[in-house]
This record gives structure tokens, sequence and C-alpha cells, in this order.
């Protein structure tokens, strides 16, 4: 066998599809991609143009990306889909998929084809590696029981929505809301219809949210409401309603029909609030002090509070103040 007709035979067997393209986006010279599981066979492109091939704005994507490897002499690597609309030519037996991923490395060629630079691109289909990194970043992302945030996104989207140039820099509340007495509801009908009960608040919750407003489950049986946009007055008057609310809708949880409250602290997020720490720290004392005078309550933080939250520290023999 000739050395060509090996080097051939070798980069037709390559999995991944590769090309050569002219720096005015014409393919040149189409290998591989036998296992790429797209189903395109991509050798009838040789001679055309990337805009005769691909969507114009795609086409336009990928040019820019020739041009950058070859302006830069430097590898780019890049990451691009294919809708379903985008794949044409899809042989009949070829189920179509969704979307298909693909990881491009593009890397200038020291070739010149009729009188134009050329680059080599090889396509690496990363479909199963992307849904699996999508996959993993819901999983870190969302509370697997409730499906809403985390507390580490929540506190993450919080601090972003803090940003001074953040798009909605206006007034903004935040709500802590713990339901009441749930010890008492797990050791009474179990953990799993105490699970059941923390679901249902979280989508009664979720229900009466609107706008950018979220919520995030920060704790076991706890949650976090940003409130956007609205003051501290409108925000207490938004936990009323919500208090209520919960009040008014029961749960079914097993085989018993529960009728959780909650209790609620209200803070305003003031402008020169740079720690989330201290956000959360005053609606969580605020929901305490709505525990304290009897549970299903809603309280609005204030320095009183404070006071009388550090009282009853000091009431507790056996914590102490370090300074
Ligand atoms: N079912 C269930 N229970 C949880 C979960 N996370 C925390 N808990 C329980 O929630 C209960 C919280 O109890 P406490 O903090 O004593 O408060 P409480 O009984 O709600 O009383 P108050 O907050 O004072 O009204 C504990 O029994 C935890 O075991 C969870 O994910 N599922």
């Amino acid at each position: 066998m000739e050395l060509s007709e090996r080097y051939f035979t070798v980069l037709d067997s390559l999995p991944d599809h590769v090309f050569v393209f002219s720096e005015s986006g014409i393919y040149v010279d189409v290998y591989g991609g036998a296992e790429n599981a797209t189903g395109f066979d991509c050798k009838p492109f040789i001679g055309q143009s990337l805009f005769d091939v691909a969507p114009p704005e795609m086409a336009h994507d990928f040019l820019s990306y020739i041009t950058a490897a070859l302006e830069t002499n430097q590898t780019q690597t890049v990451t691009y889909k294919f809708d379903k609309q985008d794949m044409i030519d899809l042989p009949a037996d070829v189920p179509v998929p969704q979307e298909i991923w693909f990881e491009g490395i593009i890397k200038p060629l020291p070739l010149v084809e009729n009188g134009e630079r050329t680059v080599v691109w090889m396509a690496k289909n990363i479909t199963e590696r992307h849904y699996l990194e999508q996959r993993l970043k819901e999983l870190s992302e969302i509370d697997e029981l409730t499906g809403v945030f985390n507390r580490r996104s929540f506190t993450s989207t919080l601090s972003h929505t803090l940003l001074p140039d953040h798009p909605h820099q206006q007034n903004h509340s935040l709500l802590m809301v713990d339901i009441d007495r749930f010890k008492l509801i797990n050791d009474s009908i179990g953990h799993v219809a105490g699970d059941a009960i923390i679901k249902h608040i979280a989508f009664v919750i979720q229900q009466q949210l609107s706008g950018t407003s979220y919520i995030g489950r920060i704790g076991g049986e706890e949650f976090a409401i940003l409130l956007s946009g609205m003051t501290l007055s409108e925000a207490t008057k938004f936990a009323e309603q919500l208090r209520v609310k919960v009040k008014d809708t029961p749960c079914i949880a097993g085989d018993y029909i529960v009728k959780p409250t909650i209790s609620i602290g209200v803070t305003s997020i003031n402008k020169d609030d740079t720690d989330i720490k201290d956000i959360l720290h005053r609606a969580d004392t605020a929901m305490y002090y709505s525990k304290s005078k009897g549970r299903d309550n809603v309280s609005q933080y204030s320095e009183d509070i404070e006071r009388d939250n550090a009282r009853s520290i000091d009431s507790i023999n056996f914590i102490s103040k370090l300074i």
C-alpha cells in the first residue's frame, strides 16, 4: 500500500470528523466521522461553502473561528451545537436527535489551496458529556426534594442580585420562612410525610411568586425568598398573604391531611448591604421573633427585636459572648 493511501485509510478511520477549510470557508477535505453518531456524511460538502451547508448565523460564527485561528496563528477550541432543524440530509433510517453538541478544535495548517490559507478542524461529538455536565450542574444547584434553589445557589444568586450594576438594582426584601412544629409533625406521622409537607410548602410559595422573585431551601424546613422590587411594607404584606395562603392550603401526606403553618421574618435589603450573611441574619432574627410570638406569625426585623434576641441569649446559661 502506498504511503498516501495509508494516510487516507488512517484519516478516514478516525472516529470524529476532520475537516480542512479554506480561509473563505470552503470545505477542502473531509475525513473520518464514521463513529460520530450523527448520521451525517460530510464528504459531499467538499467544494461547497459553509454558507451552502449551515444556517447563515452558524456559518458566520464558524468562519469567525477559522479567521481567528489564522489571524492569531493559535489553536481555537469552541463548543457548538446543531439543533434538530439544522440537521440537514440525515438518512431516513437515522433518528433525528433534538440537538448534537460538538467541540471543535481548529488549527492553522501550513497548506495553501487555490491561493487560500487553510485550517484543520476536528469535530468531536460531546453530546453525552454535555448532558452529563448539565445534569451535574442542575444537581449542584437544585434542591432534590423541592426542585427549588439549594442554599448555595440561592446565596450565589442573591449575591448577583445585589451587585451594583445588576439591571434590577432597586428595592428588594428578603423573607425567612420556617415550618412550625416540624419535629412534632415528623415524630407523629413520619419523615416521609414530613418530606411531602416540605415539598407542598415549597410548591405553595412558588405559586405566589412572580417576576424575578425567587425561593431557596436553605435548611431542612427553612426557606428564604428574595422579593424583587418590594419595599419592607410591601414585603410584609406579601408575607402576611403567604402565611394565610399556607394555612388555608392543607396538604395530603400519606394517610393524613395536615394543615401546616409557617413563621416568617422580613427584612429589607439596604443599599449598603454588602454581606449576605447580615441579610440572612436579620430575616432569621425576625423569623425567630415570629416563633416567640406563638408561631404562625410575620415579623419585620428591627433593632428592638435584635436586642430582645440578645437578651434571650443572655438568659441561656451555657452560652456566653466571647467579647
Ligand atoms: N422530614 C424531614 N424532616 C426534616 C428535614 N430536615 C430537617 N427535618 C426535621 O425538622 C425538624 C426541625 O425541628 P426543630 O428545629 O426542632 O423545629 P420545629 O419542631 O419545627 O419547631 P419550631 O421551629 O420551633 O416551630 C427536626 O426534627 C429535623 O429532623 C427533611 O429534609 N425532611
